[in-house]
């Protein structure tokens, strides 16, 4: 469904944006893309939008997206960088979104106006930043569209009405898309995969059990520790926490042999080092703070 071989993308002042990406994103599933602030998300998110030219080789539906009416005509893309005119009201921007997708579901519109209580006459400048989420969401999800980019669509929603938001994306199971966000912890559950993007390069991608499989905490005396890490060799210590006695390494795991029971069974060897799983969050969070081990 979405490929790319080594995508770079970037803008005129600013070219290196997206710098020798590949992936792969099967259709059908929900795929989460993260990064810190600045790491490329919207930038990649556009290209897949056929907004934004690429070099490399990207696909969207076999084709590259680029301006390519084919393509465009299959996905949406919406989110705060996809604003809406601002004196349509919201029943206005129904009807063009109505007549712009061949398949829109205007039962579904009804439905999600009520469940994110939109009023229709209201305009789009006047609505508050979690109305127009709400409105981009209804548009993108009643759209019918195969392909949803969204990007951080939920801001400005309150917590009952990400809930809503999550629930919604649910009931669409069976359709590619494309989240970006930064709340991992309430994404994780709903994401098949997980692409994680740093300086425009893609730095962790896969089946989000695998991806948070890889990452353990060990805690413990120092020198115990150490030795954990050094019998099994092959462990990336991506973060350091010295306590008050001893430290907390967050370790990756990588694509080799070690799981968390070989962890485990080390440690049990070394001594009182306590070995537990991490959350996706607390992993990403462990590779995106400065100042780590690498
Ligand atoms: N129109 C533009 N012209 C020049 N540079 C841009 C433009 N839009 C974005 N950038 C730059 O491209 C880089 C990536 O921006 P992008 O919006 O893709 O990041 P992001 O991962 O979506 O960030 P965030 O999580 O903050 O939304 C940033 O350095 C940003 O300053």
């Amino acid at each position: 469904m979405i490929t790319a071989h080594n995508l770079s993308a970037g803008y005129r002042r600013n070219s290196e944006v997206l710098q020798g990406m590949s992936f792969t994103l099967e259709p059908g599933l929900i795929h989460g893309l993260i990064g810190r602030n600045g790491s490329g998300k919207t930038t990649l998110l556009r290209v897949l939008a056929g907004q934004l030219a690429a070099d490399g080789e990207v696909e969207v539906f076999g084709e590259p997206p680029f301006d390519r009416a084919s393509v465009m005509d299959r996905l949406v893309l919406a989110g705060i960088d996809a604003p809406l005119p601002d004196r349509w009201s919201v029943s206005t921007l129904l009807d063009v979104a109505a007549a712009r997708w061949s398949t829109w579901n205007p039962a579904r519109a009804a439905e999600l106006v009520s469940r994110f209580d939109l009023s229709p006459d209201t305009r789009y400048s006047e609505l508050s930043r979690g109305q127009k989420s709400a409105a981009s969401i209804v548009l993108a999800v009643a759209s019918g569209c195969e392909l949803l980019l969204l990007d951080e669509p939920y801001l400005g929603l309150d917590v009952a009405k990400r809930e809503q938001f999550y629930r919604t994306l649910r009931e669409e199971a069976g359709r590619t898309i494309v989240l970006s966000t930064h709340h991992l912890h309430e994404a994780e559950k709903l994401l098949d995969t997980v692409l994680y993007i740093d300086d425009g390069r893609v730095i962790l991608h896969g089946a989000i059990d695998e991806v948070s499989a890889r990452f353990v905490q060990l805690s413990g005396a120092s020198d115990d520790v150490d030795r954990v890490l050094n019998r099994l060799g092959s462990l990336r210590e991506l973060r350091r926490t010295d306590l008050s006695l001893g430290r907390r390494s967050v370790v990756d795991l990588g694509d080799g042999a070690a799981d968390i029971d070989a962890v485990a069974h080390a440690a049990a060897q070394v001594g009182p080092v306590k070995v537990t799983e991490l959350t996706l969050e607390n992993a990403v969070l462990a590779m995106t703070t400065t100042g780590d081990p690498r």
